[in-house]
């Protein structure tokens, strides 16, 4: 489909000459007037239109055209506009290029000039478009609803909590501590449909057996000693929206019973009372813990296990995600100085190969506490080694060498060595496999000190 055109043109018979001329080009739609302009931009389809600016009710006067153009702006601010002026009206020219005008062209139009100006502005528009679109795809590739992330693990997550938002099928979230279990969960519900309703979150390993059961499912009057007004549980109160089940692996069995007949009947009782409650709530669970060892070992139940695990969404601990740990570290130096107002901080080249080389038990809220805690000892610019107070992996950091040349060199010993090795010394068959002359291994061998008895 040829791109569309819109011709903001009050004179008919230019309207006309103009539609003529350009439509086996563009698809072109005409406006004789503001109002109908205004109709038209809105739809947003029109990446470029033409404007003449004496436009009625006073044709002789550009103010009209200089009000549109304004709310062209607004309304559809990806349109180019072209204003096409009269021969004397430099001025008028001018100005609407400082209100927002894309291109000018003069009148009496030339079709030709105006076919190049066109072409020029429909071809800028398209790479404006194809900008914006990639920037999107980098934004949403690095980054979902505050997570942060760029390993291809993390980004096939963010792919994987897109689509699982898309449904309303229950989740289940594995990770080690601090991996962001939570983040995710907050991602898919900010991302589906019930993104309006609440989101109740509770945890089920911080809370007693005896208390849990009235948190999740409320209880009535008189229930128990103690119960001595009717309580609403976090289902009901998750009503219409969800409800994340944080610790699920520590759910006790009998509760377990009832979640798993929420999941199947989509009902609940409040404990003590008899009425069946009918309720629309989307489950997301999370664990620390391995449930399929613990369905093995008889701690979780085997039906509840698969009615929780429909959409499985697994976070690898950060050490298998070292790619993240500098883009993460320096987005919670960032974080941080904005809200102290301590600009310019960054991580010396110790403490970033310090950072990725620690192994990160607690994950990413570890490493979030690390630098919260290095950025109030660090003085001047610098976040130095010491300002880590990694301990455990200090001993273990050789000293530097960030250079590209010493790792190059580094890569280069080692396939050398490794082709030497398969080849067992056979210079040809050495410098066939990795893709050089024979005088040109034979110099690199010299290089690298690597001796052979051949
Ligand atoms: N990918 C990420 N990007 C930015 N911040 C993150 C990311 N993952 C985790 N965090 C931060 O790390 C901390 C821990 O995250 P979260 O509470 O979601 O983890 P969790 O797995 O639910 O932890 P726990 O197992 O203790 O419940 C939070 O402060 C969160 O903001």
């Amino acid at each position: 489909m040829p791109p569309k055109l819109l011709i903001i043109e009050d004179e008919p018979s230019l309207a006309k000459q103009m539609k003529w001329g350009l439509s086996d080009i563009y698809q072109v739609c005409t406006a004789n007037n503001a109002d109908k302009a205004k109709t038209l931009l809105t739809s947003g389809a029109f990446p470029v239109a033409t404007l003449d600016l004496g436009l009625p009710p006073f044709p002789n006067n550009p103010e009209q055209g200089f009000k549109l153009l304004e709310s062209a702006n607004e309304i559809s601010p990806h349109t180019r506009i072209i204003v096409i002026t009269g021969n004397d009206e430099q001025e008028n020219a001018v100005k609407a290029i400082g209100l927002g005008a894309a291109d000018f062209c003069s009148k009496p139009l030339d079709l030709e000039v105006l076919k190049i100006i066109l072409k020029r502005n429909f071809r800028i528009c398209e790479l404006e478009a194809a900008n914006r679109k990639l920037q999107e795809e980098y934004q949403c590739s690095r980054s979902l609803y505050g997570m942060i992330g760029i390993s291809p693990v993390m980004t096939g997550l963010f792919a994987q909590i897109r689509k699982a938002s898309e449904t309303d099928y229950p989740v289940l979230i594995q990770g080690e501590t601090g991996t962001g279990k939570e983040m995710a969960a907050r991602a898919v519900f900010n991302l589906s449909r019930r993104s309006q309703e609440s989101l109740i979150i509770i945890n089920c390993g911080a809370i007693p057996e005896n208390l849990l059961e009235s948190e999740l499912f409320g209880h009535e009057k008189g229930a128990f000693t103690g119960a001595d007004s009717r309580k609403t549980g976090k289902f009901e109160l998750a009503d219409k929206g969800t409800l994340f089940l944080d610790e699920i692996g520590d759910m006790p069995h009998t509760l377990q019973v009832k979640l798993l007949r929420f999941i199947q009947e989509g009902t609940i009782e409040r404990v003590g009372g008899s009425r069946v409650i009918k309720l629309d709530v989307r489950i997301i669970a999370a664990t620390h813990v391995n449930l399929e060892q613990a369905v093995k070992e008889k701690r979780f139940r085997e039906d509840l296990f698969y009615r929780l695990n429909v959409i499985p969404i697994i976070i690898p601990p950060l050490r298998e995600r070292l790619e993240d740990i500098l883009v993460l570290a320096n987005h919670f130096i960032r974080k941080e100085t904005e809200k102290i107002q301590r600009d310019g901080l960054s991580l010396s080249p110790a403490a970033a190969a310090a950072l990725t080389s620690h192994s990160w038990p607690g994950n990413v809220r570890e490493l979030q506490n690390c630098i919260f805690r290095a950025l109030t000892k660090a003085d001047q610019g610098i976040i130095s080694l010491a300002d880590l107070g990694l301990s455990n992996t200090l001993e273990n950091i050789e000293p530097l060498n960030l250079s590209i040349k010493a790792a190059r060199d580094n890569a280069e010993l080692r396939v050398i060595s490794q082709a030497m090795a398969v080849t067992d010394n056979n210079i040809s068959q050495a410098a066939k496999l990795l893709g050089v002359s024979r005088p040109t291994l034979h110099d690199l061998l010299k290089k690298h000190e690597i001796i052979t008895n051949k």
